[in-house]
């Protein structure tokens, strides 16, 4: 690379590129230089193994455990035919990862407070209203129009949910991706996202879905494509960051344990909820258009809560809605004790997201366990529901790692604020993630492509000053038209 003053005697390590966080979009990252012949990179992470938000664990009483998955589960839009494939399916493939199709619509089963009732068609319609929302948000796109609420798209398009029924298929196809409420979600934002992803008249992957069953967790087909390339001295596990200082010419990294890391460029991959928690300070601290857009997005929430039993008393189907009162309220279950899935496992799991899910993070696991046994209750009412054999839930909004599951935008998105998230402070900082992502914030695949954007854009300014070129940002964001009172 060119050649930097360096004024860093007091660095215990001196590297090219630190890559700070090794989740999906680090190691991505980290491949995408040493493809471009760069291996002076040091991946930094807090937790003991790499993988982030792929994150799987041992559940189940003893001698009769499996590995669940508490972070990201699905492989979301696949591949239609010969089009474009989910980099992750491509990762899924080479590595061998063992998956099962989850079909949301056509294996669920429907119930309420008083047990077992048939609303699929309330699902249906909701399935369908939705789409009709997407379609109003790709109008609104492309005649220039200003951001709402996806609440004010539902209702644009006619609908207004008051039964529990329609709240909970509603929320199934609509809080279930993004872990926030319509209220809480940006209208263009949540269909841009999901057409990119699912329609593949958008340039979207499939409609399908694949979850992950790998016995060595999700995680393997990141961990095993690190391990194609990665050598033990570019990783620094069980180091936790707390400041990166920048100037022009290089970046110094201070670690909790008092070590100092020094480089000529540092990518950051911590989550949104990091970065808006001051988990990591920045010196000098951030401008303020980039701490603007980092505080415009939302870190949202999304729960499984995991249950091991003796014997399977639920449903057959992969999925089950429950139509409660409070919207929101342990809507929809997964079973995993079928074949292709877990079978034998005795495992059955809830989901709750956003408000709904902060709010259990609060509680005790006892008082969490009481409301999930009493909701079978009224799901299975001719059944004696038993004391689960297991029980567990990851509590990643307050996890200082995370703050959250994933990004969620709310009404008023504007691409410049998107773009300000996304660009680098200054010519050695920049910033990677699935937040950063313009087109698939929120999955897997939207960290994959970061990673390799954003790694070979740091790996240009690397090899060749000439082709080093800043990201675009905006000082100040403005309003689409000038304010005007009375
Ligand atoms: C519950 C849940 C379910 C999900 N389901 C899906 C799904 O089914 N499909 C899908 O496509 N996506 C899903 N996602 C989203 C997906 O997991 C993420 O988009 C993706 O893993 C993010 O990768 P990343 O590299 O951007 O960030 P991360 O994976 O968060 O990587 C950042 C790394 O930085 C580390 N770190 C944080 N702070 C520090 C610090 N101070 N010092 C050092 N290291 C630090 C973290 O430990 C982490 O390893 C889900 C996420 C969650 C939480």
């Amino acid at each position: 690379g060119p050649a930097l003053p360096r004024a860093r005697s007091a660095a215990e390590h001196d590297t090219t590129v630190l890559i700070l966080g090794g989740g999906v979009s680090g190691i991505i990252a980290a491949r995408t230089l040493h493809e471009q012949g760069i291996d002076r990179f040091l991946i930094v992470e807090a937790h003991k193994e790499l993988g982030g938000r792929m994150r799987s664990g041992q559940f189940g009483k003893e001698g009769r455990r499996s590995i669940i998955e508490h972070g990201a589960n699905w492989i979301q839009g696949t591949q239609e035919g010969d089009g474009p494939a989910n980099p992750i399916l491509t990762l899924a493939r080479k590595h061998g990862v063992k998956t099962a199709e989850s079909d949301f619509y056509t294996s669920i089963a429907t119930y309420g407070e008083t047990g077992a009732e048939d609303y699929l068609p309330v699902l249906e319609k909701a399935i369908a209203v939705y789409t009709n929302v997407t379609v109003l948000a790709g109008k609104r796109v492309s005649t220039n129009q200003v951001d709402l609420s996806a609440r004010t798209g539902y209702s644009l398009t006619g609908t207004k949910p008051k039964t529990p029924q329609e709240m909970v298929s509603e929320y199934y196809v609509f809080d279930w991706e993004y872990a926030q409420t319509p209220e809480q979600t940006s209208l263009i934002a949540s269909s841009w996202v999901n057409n990119f992803t699912f329609d593949t008249d958008q340039g979207g992957f499939s409609e399908d879905n694949l979850l992950s069953v790998d016995q060595r967790g999700f995680k393997h087909l990141i961990q095993a494509e690190g391990q194609e390339f990665l050598k033990p001295e570019q990783i620094m596990l069980n180091a936790t960051v707390r400041t990166i200082a920048h100037s022009n010419n290089s970046v110094t990294v201070t670690l909790a344990n008092g070590t100092i890391l020094s480089a000529d460029y540092a990518i950051t991959t911590f989550s949104l909820g990091v970065l808006q928690n001051d988990d990591v300070l920045f010196e000098p601290t951030l401008p303020v258009w980039k701490q603007e857009a980092i505080q415009s997005v939302t870190m949202a929430t999304y729960t499984k809560i995991f249950l091991q039993f003796k014997d399977k008393f639920w449903f057959d189907t992969q999925f089950a809605l429950y139509a409660d009162k409070t919207r929101g309220r342990y809507p929809v279950w997964q079973g995993l004790d079928l074949e292709g899935f877990l079978p034998g496992s005795g495992i059955i799991f809830a989901t709750v997201t956003g408000d709904y899910a902060e709010r259990i993070e609060a509680l005790s696991d006892a008082q969490v366990q009481a409301e999930l046994l009493e909701v079978l209750g009224k799901m299975f009412p001719g059944t004696k529901i038993p004391k689960p054999t297991a029980f567990f839930f990851p509590r990643w909004f307050s996890d200082p790692l995370f703050r959250g599951s994933y990004s969620n935008w709310p009404a008023g998105f504007a691409s410049p604020s998107q773009a300000n998230l996304r660009a680098n402070v200054g010519p050695r900082l920049w910033f990677a993630g699935e937040a950063t992502s313009p087109k698939y914030f929120g999955f897997l695949h939207g960290a994959y492509f970061e990673g390799l954007d954003i790694g070979a854009r740091v790996a240009k300014c690397v090899n060749n000053a000439s082709t080093c070129a800043s990201l675009p940002f905006t000082e100040s964001v403005p309003n689409g038209s000038p304010y005007t009172v009375a």
